[in-house]
């Protein structure tokens, strides 16, 4: 049988306000988020042949060990009997570890992409399911845009979107490994849970999705403790015309959003003698994302379904 391709791009996320509220009898933290996708992406190449057996082969420059990628995909082989050889290629842009997702997003990637091209149709539920299995950010990637994130970030809700900003994403050498950073949380750096009940969270969110008064990050504190050069890029990116500085996810990575390209024009030489990695992009829409993914599969799948519908199945 004939093979089908397809070029995909995952793209990262940056957490517009992240607050931790307390650690769960199952190990995990109990958030309050408000997750936003960004241009910054990774690209999978596939390739599925329809056949007898079930192959899957990942060319990752990088080796990444235990690769989502190929998690991702096996999980998917698997709950829904796919037959035939998958070949992928993964061509990493996202800083690793940077608290920017990219991992959680290429596992998402895989996710949207396998039902167009296997024609297993998988409703959305059954995907966030098994999104929910490989990481607490993989349910986020299978919607994109921005999303209010409860529990330990699987349980979604679309926020209304605001106008798509410039935004500055800096890459510090510095790798904040997750469960480390949960754990250096202390008391005093948590948000109390009478203080965030969901529905007030959301209100507040609903509104004013970054803009929120009480919006940050609570990871902050610790994080800038063990690396106070943070602090000083998060403070350089407000004083160069940011109106929002934070640290992403756990960090290391910080962004800032601007107001307009001419003042991230501006900004961006001063973080070029920095021993950091600069990122120029924008805020992307659940309506970019849901369009990027459709043209990337448009010859397998059908247009204006969600998540991606097989013209095989
Ligand atoms: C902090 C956040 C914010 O968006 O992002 P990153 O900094 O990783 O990008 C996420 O909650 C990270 O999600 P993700 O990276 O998918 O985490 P997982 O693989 O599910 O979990 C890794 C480990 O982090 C801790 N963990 C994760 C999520 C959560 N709500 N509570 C936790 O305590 C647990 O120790 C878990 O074993
Ligand atoms: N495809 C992948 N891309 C990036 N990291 C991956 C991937 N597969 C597994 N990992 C592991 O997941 C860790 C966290 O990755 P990533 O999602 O990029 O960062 P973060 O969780 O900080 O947002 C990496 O350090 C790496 O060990």
């Amino acid at each position: 049988m004939s093979s089908r391709s397809a070029t995909v791009r995952a793209y990262a996320k940056v957490n517009l306000s992240l607050k931790v509220l307390y650690k769960r009898p199952d190990g995990f933290h109990e958030l309050r988020t408000v997750f936003q996708t960004i241009g910054l992406h990774d690209t999978i190449d596939f390739k599925f042949t329809p056949g007898k057996g079930a192959v899957v082969e990942l060319d990752d420059a990088l080796a990444i060990d235990n690769n989502l990628v190929t998690r991702a995909a096996r999980l998917f082989f698997e709950r829904r009997k796919v037959r035939g050889r998958l070949s992928m290629r993964l061509k990493k842009q996202v800083p690793m570890g940077g608290g920017l997702g990219g991992g959680s997003s290429d596992a998402a990637a895989v996710l949207l992409a396998l039902p167009a091209l296997t024609g297993k149709n998988t409703n959305l539920p059954d995907l966030m399911e098994m999104g929910a299995e490989l990481g607490s950010d993989v349910p986020f990637f299978l919607v994109g845009g921005a999303a209010l994130g409860l529990g330990r970030g699987e349980e979604l809700y679309p926020l209304p979107e605001p106008k798509p900003q410039p935004m500055i994403v800096l890459a510090p050498p510095i790798h904040v490994s997750t469960p480390e950073a949960f754990k250096a949380l202390g008391r005093p750096t948590l948000t109390s849970p009478a203080a965030s009940p969901k529905l007030n969270t959301f209100q507040s969110f609903v509104w004013q999705a970054y803009l929120a008064s009480d919006a940050e990050n609570d990871f902050e504190v610790a994080v800038f403790q063990l690396h106070p050069e943070l602090k000083r890029w998060r403070r350089k990116l407000e004083r160069l015309g940011a109106h929002v500085a934070r640290l992403s996810g756990s960090g290391a990575a910080l962004f800032g959003v601007f107001p307009n390209q001419a003042k991230l024009q501006g900004a961006l030489p001063q973080f070029h003698t920095e021993p950091l990695k600069v990122f120029s992009t924008t805020m992307l829409t659940r309506v970019q994302y849901r369009a990027r993914l459709w043209r990337s599969l448009r010859e397998h799948a059908l247009e204006h379904t969600w998540p991606p519908q097989s013209r095989y199945a």
